[in-house]
């Protein structure tokens, strides 16, 4: 496993170390993808306000399961958009382990075809539309039992360096 070091060739944070050695690109095999951290918002096994998204290979793309609950209400019975956001956010993340590169959204755009309803389950597909440099251009689609489309959604990934989280935990007040 390499060791990775900053801009000045220091050895990293043993945190951010163990998180980026953690990843390694995932080119076939077992379909089932791991999430980002223990913790995420998005698919973390360890966040009890979480939506502890299950996401596999699915082609190029990748592919979820998904029901909203209770914990991610706006109106009654919908699901709230950021919480939509969320989902779909994170889905793109898993995008990454085909990519085989660390990279984090820039531009995240979603069309509310239709209400998103809580405990109703939903297919989840997304995958790299083209690149260009460090941008990565994704595309997503969530669709209801029927085959319905309830939301599309683009994001722009830009490629980050290592230097990016390092920078960020250093600056972050937790
Ligand atoms: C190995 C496998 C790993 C897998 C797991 C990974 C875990 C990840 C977990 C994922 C969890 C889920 C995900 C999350 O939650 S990620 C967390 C949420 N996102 C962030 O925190 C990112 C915050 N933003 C930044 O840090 C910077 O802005 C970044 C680093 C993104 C870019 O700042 P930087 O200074 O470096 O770049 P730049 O400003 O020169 O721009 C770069 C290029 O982009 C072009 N551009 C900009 N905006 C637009 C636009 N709207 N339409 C079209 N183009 C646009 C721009 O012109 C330029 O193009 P060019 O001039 O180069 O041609």
């Amino acid at each position: 496993m390499d060791t990775f070091r900053d801009k000045a060739g220091e050895p990293i944070g043993t945190d951010i170390d163990n998180w980026v050695a953690s990843f390694t690109r995932m080119e076939s095999g077992s379909s089932e993808l791991p999430p980002h951290h223990p913790n995420c918002l998005g698919c973390g096994p360890e966040n009890p306000n979480g939506h502890f998204l299950s996401v596999r290979r699915d082609g190029d793309g990748v592919v979820a399961h998904h029901q909203f609950d209770q914990r991610h209400v706006g109106a009654p019975g919908i699901a709230h958009g950021g919480a939509v956001a969320t989902v779909i956010d994170d889905l793109f993340g898993f995008l990454l382990y085909s990519v085989g590169e660390l990279a984090v959204t820039r531009r995240l755009e979603l069309d509310y075809l239709a209400p998103a309803l809580l405990d109703t389950p939903y297919i989840l597909r997304a995958a790299v539309r083209s690149r260009d440099g460090r941008k990565l251009d994704l595309k997503s689609t969530m669709e209801d039992a029927e085959g319905r489309t309830v939301i599309t959604a683009t994001a722009l990934f830009i490629v980050v360096e290592v230097e990016h989280f390092l920078q960020s935990q250093r600056n972050s007040r937790t």
